[in-house]
């Protein structure tokens, strides 16, 4: 598991391990931490050429400490101060030591569009707001420059714990963060400008629960539901689809199509898009009589294609087992009907979808994905799966938020969040918490995505068929 913590947290661990050290000794750790990195980068670090972004702060005394060391190793090292009067003094000096010069930001354009490599300590956890003035236009040219730019824990604009993007900020090819990932590493937009993230351990002990956890292959394999010698069909989890229409049967075929991945027993379906659904998947238990006469189920999938049919919801968000609730569902249940669900609930909504229900802008949710995801989990009182190119997980009580980036954006093609509704369901179905099966969930779909896409398009069937290819990847 990944996880990443706030800054508060973060903040406390180093209180408590400097107390503990020799003055100075976490930063040299950083900075060798970084050094390396910046090396492997480089190549060659023996006649390259470095320009250090160096703040006010300790990120700014990270880096250059680091520029120490590679001008020790033969770099032409210049630090560009944004405040030379404030910049790190004891880096300042071990640069200096080295042989490596300093420049006001005047002429610093120029300097970066020369560079191999730019190291981005503008300010790292101890930011506030989006990137100054006065570092923008250092941004900018680093953007534009051909070298290589490498974010000193963070890029500098970006918010830490939010993963939100306030203007200006620098893009990274490569973020080097020291003794834990931050939240604004793992999210988007932040996520973006990080590049590839790497992780120097400085040896922080981090007491409190983190704000994030990303599942790796292991995690996902330890929770996928396989089935044993003692298993048949309903021990495996029966699940119920309520989707589709006359207008929309595709939504049934391809919410289908991803519940029969998912490793419950059986798949019953409910609605108009029988035919559609027993032409395609004739392993489909069908049933035209609505939710509650269509035999017992150990979990429900709602709302994908069912058009305005609001009784259909309302009908399976009063079943005492599990619901994922999705697309035109979200928009027909009551909220006060899930608030007062005993069984879990877990909605699945995009971005668009997530607006609605929170009664803001799109692009509100988008800026601030993380705090939207919580804010529907807990007045939803539902575990809630915010898609995107990265897909949160939030659960009702609060904790650490999953967040998957396992996917492409050849996912963002039309049915493809249906097929996720399915396999979701299908999860729920087997037995998992509502946060484990839809992280798992996004997992599983994020790689079938890559795997059906390999760099070409997709449509939302052949992410449906590349789900069992996924789950050999995660068990392998
Ligand atoms: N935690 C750890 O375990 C370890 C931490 N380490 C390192 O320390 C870093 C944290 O250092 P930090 O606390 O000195 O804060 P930092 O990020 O340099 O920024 C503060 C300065 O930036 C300025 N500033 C603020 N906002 C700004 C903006 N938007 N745009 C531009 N400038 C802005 C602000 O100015 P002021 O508000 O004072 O005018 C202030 O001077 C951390 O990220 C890591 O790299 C490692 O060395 C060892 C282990
Ligand atoms: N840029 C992207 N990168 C990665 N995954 C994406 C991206 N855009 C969308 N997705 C994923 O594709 C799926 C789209 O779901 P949704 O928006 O509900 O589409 P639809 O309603 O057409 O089925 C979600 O799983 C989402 O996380
Ligand atoms: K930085």
């Amino acid at each position: 598991m990944r996880t990443a913590y706030s800054v508060e947290t973060v903040r406390a661990a180093e209180r408590d391990l400097m107390a503990r050290l020799p003055e100075g000794a976490l930063m040299q750790r950083a900075a060798s931490g970084l050094a390396a990195a910046c090396a492997d980068l480089l190549g060659r670090v023996y006649g390259s050429r470095v320009v250090l972004l160096v703040g006010s702060g300790d990120n700014g005394g990270d880096a250059l400490y680091a520029g120490a060391r590679l001008a020790r190793r033969g770099a032409g090292v210049t630090a560009v101060l944004l405040s030379p009067e404030r910049a790190h003094t004891g880096g300042l000096a071990a640069l200096r030591r080295a042989g490596g010069t300093v420049s006001g930001t005047g002429g610093a354009e120029e300097l970066i569009a020369r560079a191999d490599l730019v190291v981005d300590g503008i300010v790292g956890i101890g930011g506030k707001g989006g990137l100054r003035a006065e570092a923008v236009p250092l941004a900018e040219a680093a953007a534009r420059a051909r070298a290589a730019v490498v974010a000193v824990d963070l890029p500098s604009g970006v918010d830490a714990d939010s993963g939100q993007v306030n203007g200006a900020a620098v893009r990274a090819d490569l973020t080097v963060t020291f003794g834990t990932h931050k939240p604004g590493l793992l999210v988007d937009p932040a996520r973006e400008y990080a590049g590839s993230v790497r992780l120097v351990g400085i040896g922080l002990e981090l007491a409190a629960e983190a704000e994030l956890e990303a599942l790796q292959h292991t995690d996902v394999a330890a929770l996928l539901p396989l089935p044993g010698a003692e298993s048949d069909k309903y021990r495996r989890g029966v699940v119920g689809i309520a989707a589709g229409s006359a207008r929309y049967p595709g939504a049934a075929v391809l919410a289908v199509a991803g519940a029969l991945r998912g490793g419950a027993g059986a798949v019953r379906y409910v609605g108009p898009a029988a035919e559609a659904v027993i032409a395609r998947f004739p392993e489909t238990l069908v049933s035209d009589r609505g939710p509650r006469s269509a035999g017992r189920v150990q979990a429900w999938v709602v709302g994908p294609g069912v058009g305005d049919d609001a009784a259909t919801v309302a009908e399976v968000l009063t079943a005492d087992v599990p619901v994922l609730v999705d697309a035109d569902g979200l928009r027909l249940a009551e909220p006060a009907a899930v608030r007062g669900r005993a069984a879990p609930t877990l909605m699945t909504p995009h971005a668009g979808e997530a607006a609605a229900l929170l009664g803001v802008a799109r692009e509100e949710v988008e800026a601030a994905r993380l705090t939207s995801a919580r804010e529907l989990a807990e007045r939803y009182g539902a575990a809630v799966l915010l898609k995107g190119s990265t897909t949160l997980v939030a659960g009702p009580g609060g904790g650490a938020v999953r967040v998957n980036a396992t996917g492409t954006s050849w996912l963002a093609t039309a049915g493809s969040g249906d097929v996720l509704s399915g396999l979701a369901g299908s999860l729920l179905a087997a037995g998992l918490r509502a946060v484990d099966a839809g992280s798992v969930a996004a997992y599983l779909h994020g790689l079938a995505g890559r795997f059906a896409a390999d760099g070409a398009p997709v449509g939302a069937h052949d992410v449906a068929e590349a789900i069992a290819a996924a789950w050999r990847d995660v068990r392998d």
